[in-house]
């Protein structure tokens, strides 16, 4: 990943970050890089997820999903961290595949019978992932999805594979019914899992190159070093984090590709819930290029101050001309290409910007493959620890998500949770029709 942060300068942008003050916050950098490398060497968690390009082991990942390699069809029982890594690995990489993959992320009961009616059951292979075992909306889903493949006849104990942590639940389940089974690694938080089993699986079962993947982190690891001038990972985090004490408090996170539409919501958990307490944080929007040059742009150019746009940007990709027409006023077009368009877009996009003195920041990758996609998930959980040591906050917590959890389960009649109560003492003012 290369970042080219020359558009959130002071000289540029308002919100913008001088020179100077970036170098004097490059001590800073270098103080976060010591304790950074201290966590990953001491194996500590949350820094540990930064070890995951040496720890994942492809091939235990590979034989794990021996029994349904050849499954048409893959279903991933999951939420947050325990599924949007793999989304955003299957999403980048599908054209390589002829799996379908299908994330029930969400307990919507209409969406989740849609998509169960609409997949070959026998044919299909059932990928549950939860680091706790407890979440209830992926225990819930996968009681539903099993009780589908019995309805139909299928035996879903020879279809799937769990990848949870050390005891709960869901590894009590697996035990009982013999699944083959991944171990989510110690130490690492769920929205920094995607470069372990908890990403890799849905990889696996699609055919991508795992070790590429893994190479391509490793490669991001390499270039962590005590200054921002030279780590793109940490420029990035660094910026971030200078821009948001200047007034950009959202960070809108642009790919110019369809296939990284998902990436940018994998962020946005990342950004959120990383950075997200004691009253700081920076809060993540999406949008994707070129589709939202005709809906959000309007407001990054000439909306509050208060935004900095992150594009990711290939530098690659494969081309599809555009035919010639005898209409004159397209005749431009038909000498170009879709991927020309493209990139000429994304190019007056960015330049827009700046003249409007909006800040923005552009995160270059070669191409989507799985080797950049490694480089480009590490480097940007680099830049969130980064930007974590840089907020001084506790990165690899999330406890305000904990609540409602407690507060649904009480309300299910799981347990005596206060957080329940307070539902029903809800403020209203109604207006009705
Ligand atoms: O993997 P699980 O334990 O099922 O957790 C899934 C997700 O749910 C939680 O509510 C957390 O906020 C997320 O950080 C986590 O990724």
């Amino acid at each position: 990943m290369n970042v080219d942060i020359g558009n959130a300068l002071a000289s540029v942008a308002s919100p913008g970050v001088s020179r100077e003050s970036l170098e004097r916050l490059d001590e800073q950098v270098a103080d976060a890089h010591e304790r950074i490398e201290r966590g990953m060497e001491n194996a500590e968690h949350g820094y540990e997820a930064l070890n995951l390009p040496q720890r994942t082991d492809p091939d235990e990942i590979r034989t794990a999903v021996e029994p349904v390699a050849d499954a048409e069809a893959l279903i991933t029982v999951g939420i947050g961290g325990s599924a949007l890594g793999a989304a955003t690995i299957t999403n980048a990489l599908a054209d390589e595949s002829d799996t379908e993959t299908v994330f029930l992320d969400n307990v919507d009961p209409e969406w989740v019978t849609r998509r169960l009616e609409s997949l070959p059951l026998e044919e299909t292979a059932i990928n549950v992932v939860s680091r706790s075992g407890t979440t209830a909306e992926t225990l819930a889903n996968f009681l539903v999805v099993r009780d589908a493949f019995e309805s139909a006849g299928v035996d879903w104990t020879e279809r799937t594979i769990v990848t949870t942590g050390e005891s709960g639940p869901l590894r009590n389940l697996a035990d009982r019914h013999d699944l083959p089974s991944l171990k989510v690694p110690d130490g690492v938080p769920g929205r920094f899992s995607a470069l372990s089993a908890v990403g890799m699986v849905a990889a696996a079962v699609c055919d991508h190159d795992l070790e590429a993947l893994l190479e391509g982190a490793a490669a991001e690891r390499e270039t962590l070093t005590g200054s921002l001038f030279e780590c793109p990972a940490y420029a990035y985090g660094a910026t971030t984090y200078a821009l948001d004490a200047r007034g950009a408090g959202i960070n809108a996170v642009m790919p110019y590709a369809e296939s990284l539409e998902t990436q940018a919501e994998w962020f946005a958990q990342l950004w959120a819930e990383s950075l997200g307490k004691d009253d700081l944080g920076q809060t993540p929007a999406r949008a994707l290029g070129v589709t939202d040059q005709h809906s959000q742009l309007q407001l990054y150019r000439a909306g509050p101050r208060d935004k900095l746009v992150s594009f990711v940007v290939p530098q690659e990709r494969s081309d599809r001309s555009i035919p010639d027409t005898d209409v004159e006023e397209l005749a431009y077009l038909g000498d170009s290409t879709l991927g020309e368009l493209l990139e000429a877009e994304f190019e007056a996009t960015e330049a827009s910007l700046a003249a409007a003195g909006r800040p923005n920041v552009r995160l270059e990758i070669d191409r989507v493959d799985e080797y950049e996609l490694g480089g480009l998930l590490y480097g940007m959980e680099a830049a969130c620890v980064l930007a974590g040591e840089l907020y001084g906050v506790n990165t690899f917590e999330q406890p305000a998500v904990e609540w409602a959890k407690k507060a649904t389960r009480g309300l299910l009649g799981g347990g005596d949770f206060e957080e329940a109560e307070a539902v029903a003492e809800k403020t209203e003012l109604r207006v009705e029709r």
